[in-house]
């Protein structure tokens, strides 16, 4: 009994902790991980709202570092039990270099493993994404698709490549002796576009929309579904993941997850517009007001005047033939496996979900928080 009450205190670490989904990880983990004895928070750039979190009955830890240099991540790991790697450079408008894009997603990633290995820590759960998979360059449709469907994944933009080959490594790291003797066990979840609370780009389209005098103009059909998940629910499969990958490793490990809850199947701006519409936004058009061709050329134009403008300004949009061809391009999932294989169901039902989301952009949307 003395044993049960004492259970052993564990030590996680998240990398990335004050991103979009980092930050919900660590306050899941806070709420709902009661064997956590210490969480250490590490990310380049360290939030402000992490001090209220030390007051708290669980001891956080706030580190400022850098994923790509292996000596930082070291330290972070060691003595910890487990290690949520979200840490990632989430770029598809050409802000950073594809340099820069693979140090952060693949080296980065390499040295969260070699640090768990060198310093013992035995459990890695890693953020990887849907994009490993697709759309892919052929802009194939995948339809309510699951972890075995067949699917040609052919890359070529720098965050994809950079997000499979990183997965690719935490997958065949995983059985790997660490420090200790004992087998690494590690797994990867894929989440889908995801959405909540602290979601920029939903943020940024509400703000396009109010200087549009409330209006977004559809641009994408109907009928092309994009696939969508809560936060809340990624975060929490994040947590439960890392909890059950001890006691279950000999499914779990090396085994890949799609993020999935019970978001509706939409597309991607009429998926918005279940947020926005609420927020006083309406999407006009039922079919796309400008015929592809022009988005088309406007997104090569965008590319152009990317480069053009490089040594003068960082021109980013929203639209770039990447983008478009994300947005316009069927991917969709329909899978129970983290259910069969770590008891995983959703914590936010999607009318939750869509509560949460509608509260924070009309909280949010038009400040400049
Ligand atoms: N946002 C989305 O829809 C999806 C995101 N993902 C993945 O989820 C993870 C988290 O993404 P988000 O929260 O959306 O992005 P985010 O940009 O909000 O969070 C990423 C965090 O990583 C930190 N970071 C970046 N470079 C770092 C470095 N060199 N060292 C330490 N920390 C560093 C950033 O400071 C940031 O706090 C990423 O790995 C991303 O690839 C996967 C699927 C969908
Ligand atoms: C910004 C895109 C929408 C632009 C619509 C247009 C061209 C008409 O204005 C977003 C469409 C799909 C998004 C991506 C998708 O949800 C999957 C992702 C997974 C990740 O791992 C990171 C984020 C993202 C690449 C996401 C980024 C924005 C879109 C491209």
């Amino acid at each position: 009994m003395a044993d049960s009450a004492q259970a052993q205190k564990l030590v996680y670490l998240v990398t990335g902790g004050c991103g979009f989904l980092g930050e919900h990880v660590v306050r899941m983990l806070l709420q709902r991980e009661p064997r956590l004895g210490e969480l250490r928070v590490f990310d380049l750039h360290l939030g402000p709202w992490l001090e209220e979190l030390k007051t708290g009955p669980v001891r956080v830890t706030a580190i400022q570092g850098d994923v790509t240099q292996a000596h930082e991540v070291a330290a972070a790991v060691a003595g910890a039990h487990v290690v949520i790697h979200t840490a990632g450079l989430v770029d598809v408008f050409g802000r950073a270099s594809p340099k820069t894009i693979h140090e952060v997603n693949v080296q980065g990633t390499r040295n969260v493993i070699e640090a768990c290995v060198q310093t013992g820590t035995r459990f890695l759960v890693y953020t990887s994404s849907m994009e490993v998979v697709g759309p892919n360059t052929k802009g194939h449709p995948f339809y309510r698709g699951n972890e075995d469907t067949p699917y040609e994944a052919v890359h070529r933009h720098p965050y994809p490549c950079s997000k499979a080959l990183a997965e690719w490594l935490v997958l065949e790291a995983n059985g790997r002796e660490v420090c200790g003797g004992l087998p690494l066990v590690t797994c990867a979840l894929r989440p889908t576009g995801i959405y909540g609370e602290g979601h920029q780009i939903m943020r940024d389209f509400y703000r396009q929309g109010l200087r549009l005098g409330g209006r977004l103009f559809r641009a994408i059909p109907a009928s092309v579904e994009h696939g969508r998940v809560y936060v809340g629910n990624v975060a929490w499969m994040h947590v439960l993941a890392a909890r059950e990958l001890e006691r279950r490793a000999a499914r779990m490990g090396g085994q890949v997850y799609f993020c999935y809850d019970g978001s509706p199947y939409k597309s991607y701006e009429d998926f918005n517009m279940e947020f926005l519409g609420p927020c006083g936004l309406r999407l006009v058009g039922t079919r796309p007001l400008v015929p592809y061709w022009l988005l088309v050329f406007l997104a090569a134009l965008n590319v152009l005047l990317q480069w053009l403008l490089r040594p003068l300004l960082l021109y980013a949009p929203l639209l770039n033939p990447y983008t478009l061809a994300m947005a316009n391009t069927t991917f969709t999932v329909s899978t129970d496996k983290a259910q069969r294989h770590f008891g995983y169901e959703p914590l936010f039902s999607w009318e939750d979900s869509r509560t949460r989301t509608i509260l924070w952009v009309q909280a949010t949307g038009g400040s400049a928080q």
